[in-house]
């Protein structure tokens, strides 16, 4: 199995770039088929999401804008539980339907969060798009609308998501290893 080294810590191939493809793909293929007639806002949450949110829009075959947030919830390998805007959602979204395109949904907090911003900011309806879900960790009663792949409660590293800054330009997803 495929080992990469980003810091102090070892990680092994999980996800291969070809399955992430064809999450996407899939995905991508409801939102043509169920969305198109919603005018949707999609919103990436920065800054995991960028390749995620780049590739699933290729693929949207309708009219449709996109915006940009940025949050933190992770440090390290771990989550604080709290949610910090780095930039903040600051177009009038009244009466709009939102897409949250997130990379993962690990404790929810971040989905959660923004679901109740939106909410208060008085958005028609909130849909929510993660690429990857770990059933196993969610903390939150969120509604996710639309999954990729669901995947164990590991901390993993690549397509967008990182370790310390690393591991974001991987085009493969990998988890770190036991012996760390
Ligand atoms: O469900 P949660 O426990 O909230 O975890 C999910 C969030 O964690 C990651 O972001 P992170 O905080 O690592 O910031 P980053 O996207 O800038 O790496 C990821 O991009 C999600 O936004
Ligand atoms: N890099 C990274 N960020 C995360 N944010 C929430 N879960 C994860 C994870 O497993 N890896």
């Amino acid at each position: 199995m495929k080992n990469i080294q980003l810091l102090d810590k070892t990680f092994s191939l999980s996800i291969p770039a070809s399955d992430i493809k064809k999450a996407i793909w899939e995905m991508a293929e409801k939102i043509n088929r169920e969305l198109r007639d919603s005018d949707p806002l999609m919103i990436c949450i920065l800054n995991g999401s960028f390749m995620f949110s780049a590739d699933l829009m290729k693929l949207i075959d309708f009219p449709c804008q996109i915006s940009f947030v940025k949050l933190a919830s992770y440090e390290g390998t771990g989550s604080t539980g709290k949610v910090k805007e780095l930039i903040g959602f600051n177009e009038d979204l009244k009466g709009r339907t939102v897409v949250l395109l997130e990379d993962i949904v690990d404790t929810g907090v971040t989905v959660e969060n923004c679901v109740n911003q939106l909410n208060k900011m008085g958005v028609k309806e909130v849909v929510v798009a993660s690429l990857l879900f770990k059933p196993d960790a969610l903390k939150k009663d969120i509604k996710l609308d639309y999954v990729g792949l669901k995947i164990p409660n590991d901390f993993i590293v690549g397509y967008g998501l990182d370790y310390n800054g690393y591991g974001r330009n991987l085009p493969d997803i990998y988890s770190l290893t036991a012996d760390n």
